[in-house]
């Protein structure tokens, strides 16, 4: 692929941005390409070696005129932090807050003690974001394209970015898939890649929206793994309770309200009871 096709002006990341600040979902693939040069010289005003990472105050979210998140306001320093709560709960609305494809309508998002709407164009270098459909993240042809842009956002010159791609999938265990085109990858791969590609920029946050939601089990443990041996802060969505279970911090939402914040030996337990408590209502209505 040219590059140079995505820097003429930003050709296709313009429109991409746009639908990313319109706040929609069209706009997951903008956070690749928001304009490199403006982005290079915008100031950052993050704090990356700030402890509390996240200030929630009072934040409220409307999407498509339905409030989804209300009331939201807590801090988050801890290392790896958990979401769950059940469908439509406003996992991923809090997931979006935090790199600032989505803005709060009411209250203030700060992560690393920035307003969240004041640096977003900055805000993808220290927040590193994984969609839940890897084909809603990638971009580019190959696996190594994937991998350099992110580089090139960074300012590495493209020739210099893809050399660093190679070396980086080879430490990785991955330069078989460096030619691979994206699209011919197994959905286990493609979450991998997706991960890689957001790793390689080295963000002080990952945020991961259910990463491991088409995997197998296997895949899920080796993704996990990987996950857990890099020494980046973690907010993850996940509806598999055991792969957060040794998570700090357990955050579990509920029609957009923090219904439980805590220890997972706490939360998870709480919050399978009430699953329990609600498939129990579901079959006395059914009997
Ligand atoms: N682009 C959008 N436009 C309008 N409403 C939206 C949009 N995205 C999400 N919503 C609504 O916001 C609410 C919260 O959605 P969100 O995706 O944050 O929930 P979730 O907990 O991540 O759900 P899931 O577990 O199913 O992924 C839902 O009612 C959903 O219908």
């Amino acid at each position: 692929m040219d590059f140079d096709a995505f820097d003429k002006a930003g050709a296709p990341g313009n429109k991409l941005l746009t639908a990313m600040l319109a706040g929609g979902d069209d706009g997951a693939m903008a956070f690749w390409t928001a304009q490199p040069d403006k982005a290079r010289k915008a100031k950052a005003a993050c704090d990356p070696r700030r402890a509390d990472y996240a200030v929630f105050d009072a934040v409220r979210v409307t999407r498509g005129g339905r409030t989804v998140l209300a009331d939201l306001s807590l801090t988050l320093s801890e290392r790896r932090v958990a979401v769950v709560g059940l469908n439509g709960s406003g996992k991923s609305s809090f997931a979006r807050l935090l790199n600032g494809l989505l803005l709060p309508e009411a209250g203030s998002v700060r992560v690393f003690g920035a307003e969240t709407r004041t640096v977003r164009e900055t805000l993808p270098r220290h927040v590193g974001f994984v969609f839940q459909n890897p084909d809603h993240q990638a971009i580019f042809p190959t696996v190594e394209e994937e991998i350099a842009f992110g580089l090139t956002q960074l300012g590495r010159e493209r020739k210099a970015a893809r050399a660093e791609a190679l070396a980086f999938l080879e430490a990785q265990g991955c330069a078989g898939l460096a030619q691979k085109p994206f699209l011919d990858l197994s959905e286990g791969q493609k979450q991998l890649i997706c991960i890689l590609a957001v790793v390689v920029m080295q963000p002080q946050l990952l945020v991961l929206d259910e990463p491991f939601s088409s995997l197998d089990g296997l895949s899920t443990r080796r993704l996990m793994a990987r996950l857990e041996a890099l020494p980046q802060k973690m907010v993850m969505i996940s509806h598999d309770l055991r792969l957060v279970q040794a998570f700090d911090r357990v955050l579990w939402l509920e029609d957009g309200r923090l219904r439980m914040d805590g220890v997972p030996g706490e939360v998870l337990p709480a919050y399978l009871a009430d699953i329990e408590r609600r498939a129990a209502l579901d079959d006395g209505a059914a009997a």
